[in-house]
């Protein structure tokens, strides 16, 4: 009993569930069978939908109830020097997206920061978080819970590294509300952007802290992570890689490429990504970092949900005079929450394995975590670029007919 109509038949009747179908036939036929079943339901043809480039089995980890792909339009921007401290040499970045005129600006951009010389970029701090939120009676239980665990990191590091053969413990930092206890847990989570082995891990250690201290766990995961909501923590303690790239453009490479000044340039970063930002109690001081960190996420297989925490970045923007008289422009974008990872999740998913093999970072790094170092820089630089070219566009009034002709 494989054939797709006859599974959709039973679904229909009621006789099977619609999550179930693998358990019959194999996982094309069976997304085949769900694409039926939605057909004769809704009335739409899903010929796009089904016509998707690999054997579904392989998405198996990756979605349920499947019934086919998203196909989501890849282009590629660069090369670019980037001068990191884990990536090196010129790289090409495919970007995923569905917004003309945004490959042209990163690839302008890039261009620039090419004829510059190249970027510089760093991963100054990383650490994946798991924040935990604990019931207690009151402060007093509290504070004996936050003092047990400053005295007993060696044994709660060995409980959460029990869990992982390349996860590390790095930190735990307390948060006490009243009768609630939220332990922040950071750790080194090498290539994998770590969100199911930082739960894991932390899981186990919950178990500890439960078995010796008044604290009863109330949820896993508190919000003082914080994944996947814009947080200030993130903004201010990082989450996944904190990471910064700048770049010193020579005026006269504004004026010619970016057909505006330095001056102009910074004056437009002041007045918008600062002053604009503030006055918008916005987390985020940049002008589109989401839209670079979005695109390359969607091409390289990393959770799209957590581009919300990449757009808190902060770009500076500084025009420096030389003795000349000329003037420079020096531009710089630092990612407080960039999470991302070359092995896990999406990452092994064909059409994003392929990606990150343009990059050379497809897999586990030597040494592991080089990878996904290597990546936030890159992908740091591509924000870079996409800053750049849209401030540019901005001073010299651009943006409008830019997305008229290439955007429509
Ligand atoms: C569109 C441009 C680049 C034209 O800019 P231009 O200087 O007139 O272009 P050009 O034809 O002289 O080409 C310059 C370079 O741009 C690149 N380029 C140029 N065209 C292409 C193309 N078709 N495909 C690939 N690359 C292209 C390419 O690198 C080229 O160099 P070349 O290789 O020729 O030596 C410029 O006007 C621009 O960047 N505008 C800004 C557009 C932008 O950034 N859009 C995305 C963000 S908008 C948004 O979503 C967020 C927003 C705005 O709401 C956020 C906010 O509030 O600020
Ligand atoms: N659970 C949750 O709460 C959440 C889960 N997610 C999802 O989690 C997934 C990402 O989790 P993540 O933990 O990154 O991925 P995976 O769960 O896919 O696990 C990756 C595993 O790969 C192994 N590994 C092999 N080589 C390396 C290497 N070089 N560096 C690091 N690990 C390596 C590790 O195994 P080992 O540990 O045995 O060493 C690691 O745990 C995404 O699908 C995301 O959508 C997102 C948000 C929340």
């Amino acid at each position: 009993m494989t054939d797709p109509e006859d599974l959709a038949e039973r679904v229909h009747d009621g006789d099977l569930r619609l999550h179930e179908l693998e358990e019959y036939a194999d996982h094309d036929d069976a997304a085949k069978a769900r694409r039926l079943l939605v057909e004769r339901e809704t009335g739409a043809e899903l010929d796009a939908i089904g016509d998707y480039a690999f054997p579904a089995e392989q998405a198996d980890p990756n979605v349920e109830n499947m019934i086919g792909a998203a196909q989501v339009p890849m282009g590629v921007v660069g090369p670019v020097d980037v001068d990191g401290g884990a990536a090196d040499g010129e790289h090409y970045l495919p970007l995923a997206t569905t917004e003309g005129a945004l490959l042209a600006s990163v690839n302008r951009g890039l261009g620039i920061i090419r004829a510059a010389g190249g970027a510089e970029a760093r991963v100054t701090k990383n650490g994946m978080t798991r924040a935990p939120v604990f019931r207690v009676d009151g402060v007093a239980e509290a504070a004996d819970t936050v003092e047990w665990v400053a005295d007993n990191l060696e044994a709660l590091r060995e409980a959460a590294e029990s869990t992982t053969s390349h996860g590390e413990l790095l930190d735990i930092e307390p948060y006490v509300v009243g009768d609630s206890v939220f332990l922040r847990f950071a750790y080194d989570t090498k290539d994998a952007m770590g969100m199911n082995m930082a739960t894991i891990a932390t899981g186990e250690a919950c178990v500890l802290v439960e078995s010796e201290t008044p604290a009863s766990l109330v949820a896993l995961s508190g919000n003082l992570c914080s994944d996947k909501k814009p947080a200030a923590v993130n903004a201010v303690e990082g989450r996944g890689r904190s990471v910064t790239a700048d770049v010193l453009v020579p005026g006269e490479l504004v004026e010619n490429r970016l057909h505006t000044t330095a001056d102009a340039i910074a004056e437009a970063n002041t007045r918008k990504n600062l002053i604009g930002s503030a006055k918008a109690g916005s987390l985020g001081f940049n002008a589109h970092a989401a839209n670079v960190v979005g695109a390359a996420f969607l091409a390289t297989g990393q959770d799209e949900a957590q581009v919300v925490e990449a757009a808190n970045t902060i770009t500076t923007m500084d025009a420096r005079k030389r003795a000349d008289g000329t003037t420079d422009l020096y531009a710089s974008v630092s990612l407080a929450s960039l999470e991302v990872g070359t092995v896990g999740g999406g990452t092994k998913l064909p059409t994003q394995a392929e990606a990150l093999e343009i990059l050379g970072l497809r897999g586990g790094g030597d040494p592991p975590g080089s990878n996904a170092d290597a990546l936030a820089e890159i992908i740091a630089v591509g924000a870079l670029a996409g800053e750049l070219s849209l401030l540019g566009a901005l001073s010299s009034r651009h943006l409008a007919s830019a997305h008229e002709d290439l955007g429509r």
